[in-house]
Formats: structure tokens, sequence, C-alpha cells
């Protein structure tokens, strides 16, 4: 019979990566002890002779603790040890050669990069796959293998329509930094992968029984960002929580972390300032954990980014401390350097809230999106803006708002349309970019509702838009008159509107213009 295997997390021995004064033995069962689930052999540069030798004593610990035993590569020690079954990758003997020659009952697993590997595999019986490579590594050299979670992605989807399902790992670069994130972000129609596969993390560990312990409970548990879906259901039901979640400045200023355009900077400090929220613009990498200590949330945001690195690395530091993310993809898809940074992003981080225009989000949900410049010139139709938005919230486990004349916001859940605002937002810069800021604002004050903030902060943002064009000031006695004038209007509405929330009072909302879909 086949032996049943617990794929979750996968040790790949590598024996130039023992940690110093251990063995590879050593590792291997103290890697069992602490969670490890099954074991490759994976041997490059020794003698058969040797190879047969070491095989042999890792199967009788392998077999102490009742964990499975894979050999890379090499068919014949299997067969010689009687491990459960092989590994083999896309230059070795091929799958089908290999299950005549072990059985039925064997496990065969298959190295694979793309869907056509995959499909190979599927149909040379192979048991599972490892899909790969997710990230850069020093165990191989996979430069032009990096697929990321968005390749990773892409597998899955197609795996969870085939009809014999396949188990799957994924492989490469993967330690106690990301594997909550992959594991999390991997899921597909209800499916995910089935574990992890990793060399160095235990190998290389001085306390492998404790790291491996680590890392399986990681595994088995979802990261702290995890998406929470909104309960709120109706819309009568969500206006009555926008007054109140403003009304919370009155009792907190939260401190708004941004790594921002040049142009937008000064917009949206005013911005935040007029929200009862205090800006801070901090670009170095040097001082990203201090800021994100005291932020309510992070405002990131690619219009004029040079360093990508530091927009990684910020988003890293942000979803450890589970500090809120506002992910503004300015330009995705102008040019080639700025998708490549949105991919590198959503490769290597969780975004809480990701905001753009119709442009951007049709960009990277995989749709046309024609942006030229910083501006949308898409013209989809309300029905595919909405399906791209409601798709890449689901793929990306999180909230996403496409801007425009009409705003569309969903969890992947439930979804929003909002019709407030007034074109004069579209005639001024970085309106978009600071209706993030106010998403930054919201989320940090209603962290445990992320769809209600960003629902929140557009509806404010736009009924204060509105009311300046079309209502006298209260505070100063004129309306806006063209963009120009516009701007120290709607940022005077802005204040006006949260100063009137902290008092208890919420009629601007009967201005909104909202439905659920
Ligand atoms: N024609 C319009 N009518 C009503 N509201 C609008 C209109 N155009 C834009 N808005 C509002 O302006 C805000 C910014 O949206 P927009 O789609 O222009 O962002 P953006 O292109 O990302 O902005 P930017 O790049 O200049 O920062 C949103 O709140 C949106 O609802
Ligand atoms: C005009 C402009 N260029 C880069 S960022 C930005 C602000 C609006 O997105
Ligand atoms: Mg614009």
């Amino acid at each position: 019979m086949k032996p049943t295997v617990n794929y979750s997390l996968y040790l790949v021995t590598s024996s130039t990566q023992v940690a110093p004064g251990s063995s590879l033995e050593k590792q291997v069962e103290e890697g069992i002890i602490g969670g490890v689930t099954l074991v490759q052999l994976r041997e490059k540069d020794i003698s058969t002779k040797l190879f047969l030798e070491r095989a042999k004593n890792v199967l009788d610990i392998c077999r102490k603790h009742g964990v499975p035993l894979l050999i890379n590569d090499r068919v014949d020690i299997a067969l010689a040890i009687g491990a459960e079954g092989v590994h083999i990758g896309q230059d070795d003997m091929d799958c089908k050669t290999v299950r005549k020659i072990l059985g039925e009952d064997s496990i065969i697993g298959v190295s694979t990069n793309n869907i056509h590997e995959v499909d190979c595999a599927a149909a040379d019986c192979a048991d599972y796959v490892g899909i790969g490579s997710i990230y850069d590594t020093s165990t191989k050299n996979v430069k032009e293998r990096i697929i990321g979670i968005t390749g990773l992605r892409k597998i899955l989807e197609h795996m969870s329509k085939m009809p014999r399902q396949l188990n799957s790992v994924a492989i490469a670069g993967l330690n106690d930094t990301n594997i909550q994130r992959v594991m999390y972000l991997s899921e597909v129609n209800g499916k995910r992968i089935d574990g992890i596969a990793l060399v160095s993390a235990i190998m290389s560990s001085r306390t492998p029984c404790e790291t491996a312990k680590n890392l399986r409970h990681m595994i088995e548990s979802p990261p702290c960002f995890a998406q929470v879906h909104s309960n709120i259901s109706t819309v009568p039901e969500l206006a009555a929580q926008v007054g109140p979640l403003f009304a919370k400045t009155k009792d907190y200023t939260p401190l708004i972390h941004h790594l921002t355009n040049g142009v937008a900077k000064n917009f949206s400090a005013n911005v935040t300032l007029a929200v009862n929220a205090s800006p801070t613009m901090g670009e170095s990498k040097e001082e990203v954990a201090d800021f994100a200590k005291f932020a309510g949330s992070l405002v990131l945001n690619i219009g004029t980014v040079q360093d990508r690195e530091t927009l990684i690395y910020a988003s890293q530091v942000y979803n450890s401390l589970n500090r809120p993310i506002i992910l503004d993809p300015v330009g995705v898809g102008a040019t080639k350097f700025r998708t490549d940074a949105v991919s590198g992003l959503l490769n290597n981080a969780y975004f809480d809230i990701i905001k753009g225009n119709e442009g951007e989000i049709m960009c990277i949900a995989g749709e046309e999106g024609l942006m030229r410049g910083v501006d949308s010139i898409s013209q989809h139709t309300i029905s595919s803006r909405t399906s791209a938005v409601e798709k890449l919230a689901l793929e990306r486990r999180c909230v996403v708002t496409m801007s425009g004349p009409t705003d569309i916001i969903s969890d992947g859940k439930s979804t929003y349309i909002i019709k407030n605002g007034t074109p004069l937002l579209g005639k001024i810069t970085a309106s978009g970019c600071s209706l993030g800021s106010v998403m930054g604002v919201a989320v940090s004050l209603c962290q445990e509702d992320k769809l209600l903030a960003a629902v929140s902060a557009t509806l404010l943002y736009n009924i204060a838009g509105e009311l300046a064009v079309i209502e006298k000031n209260p505070v100063v006695s004129h309306t806006a008159q063209g963009p120009g004038t516009f701007v120290p209007v709607f940022i005077d509405k802005l204040h006006f509107l949260v100063n009137q929330c902290m008092e208890g009072d919420y009629n601007w909302m009967n201005y909104a213009r909202i439905e659920k879909l």
C-alpha cells in the first residue's frame, strides 16, 4: 500500500549546509523530533558507496520516528534501501520510467517550474510536485526559474482544475520570514499548497529541533495579518459606522507613515492633518523599523520610486508587526520599471488595502489596463471593472479599491460602489495618493474591518470634494471655482466633516451615494 504522506514540513538535506559541529544525521533526527514530516536525502557530490551508507543511516532515523524518506534522483539507492520513494528533477530519469521501476506504491515527486511541467508530472502519475523556485536561494542556481507567489498561484490555479489532484509543496528561498505568507497567499479556489520544502533553514540551524518546531507551527497557523471579512452586510449598517469611525480621532491621533512620491508629499501630509491624524514622510530604510513601532499604518506609494528594496523591506517590517499597509501602485503598467516594482512587492509582502485608479487595478488584476504616465486612460465597463476588483481581492486576500468617477471597493466577498466626488478631484494632482492617506487613517482606527475603513475613507473624501464645490463653506466663505481654489476649500471641508464626526454629528453621510452589489 502507498504510504500516507504529510507534506507540511518537508526537509531536503544538504551535507554542505550542516551547522558547524553537527552532522547531517543529527540535523535530520532533531528536525524530525521538532516537526519535520517528510525527508528527502539529496546528495550531489559523493560516491555511490557513501551515498548508500548515508541513505541507510537516514532511513534508520526516519523509520525510528515514522517519517517517510525519499531519495533525490537515485532510483537505485531508493530501491537498495527500501525508501518510500524518490524525488526527480526535469533532467533526471523520467517519471514514467521511475514508476515502472519502483511500482505503484512508491512516492514519486517531480520538481516543476511551470504549468507544462506540472501537466507532464500528472500524466506520468507523479504523487506530488515541488513548485519553485519561489525565491532566490543559495542552495542552487535558480535565477532563471524564480516564480514568486504570483507564479505559484498561476500553477495552483491550473492544478485546482486538473482531473487528478496532485499534492504540492513550494520550494526555494523559504524560511521563517516568509512561509506563513506563502502558505496563506497560495490559496486558490479553496485549496493551497500541502507543504513547504526547505533546506538551509533546518540544515544550518544550530537548534534544528526548535527551528523545526517553530516552522511547523508557522505552517499550521495563519499569519498575523490574515484577512478577517467584514461582518457588516447591508448599506444602512455600514453607513451607520462611518461617522463613529472618524469620531475616534477625538481620543487617538494615529501616526501615518508614508513612503510616497515627491509630488504627493505635501498635499498628502495636509490631508492627513485635516482628518486629525499625524503624517510622517520617512523614506530611509534605517528609520522604517522605528516609525513602524508607533505608526497606525503605512501608506506605500510607488509614484516616483527609485529604491524598490526599501519598499519591500518596509512592507515586511509592517507585516511582521501586523500594522496595515495601503499599497498605491501609481503608474503600474506604464513602464516596465513600475510593473516590476509592483510585482516585487506583491511577491514579497502582504498588502491590507490595494488602491489604484482603473488602469492600475486592471493591470495588477491581469486585465488590459491602459496607463499613460500616472493617469488612467482605460475605459472598461462597470461590470468588467467590478470583476477585476473582486478577482484581485480574492487573489491577494485583501481589500481592493478602484478609484475614479465611480469607486469600486471589495474584499472579495462584499463589493460596494460609491458615486460621490467631483470631476475636480481628477483635475488636481495626487488626489488618489491622498485618498490613500485617508484610508491609512481609517484603517488605523478600525483595523478589524478593513473594508469598512476603505469605504469610509472614500465616502469622507469624495463627499468633502463634492461639498467644496456645491455648498458654501462655513469656515471660509467661498466655494471652489476651479482646480486651484478647490485644493484649500477641499482641505477645509475634510477637516470640517471630521470635526463634525467628533461632535457626534454624522449628517453629512446623507450625501452618500453608495450601493452594495
Ligand atoms: N470624475 C470624477 N467624479 C467624481 N469623483 C472623482 C472623479 N475623478 C476622480 N474622483 C475621485 O478622486 C479620487 C482620486 O481618484 P483618481 O482615480 O483620480 O485617482 P488617481 O488617478 O490615482 O489620482 P492621482 O494619481 O492623481 O493621485 C477618488 O476619491 C475618486 O473617487
Ligand atoms: C504626477 C505624478 N507623477 C508621479 S507620481 C504623481 C502624483 C500623482 O499620482
Ligand atoms: Mg488622477
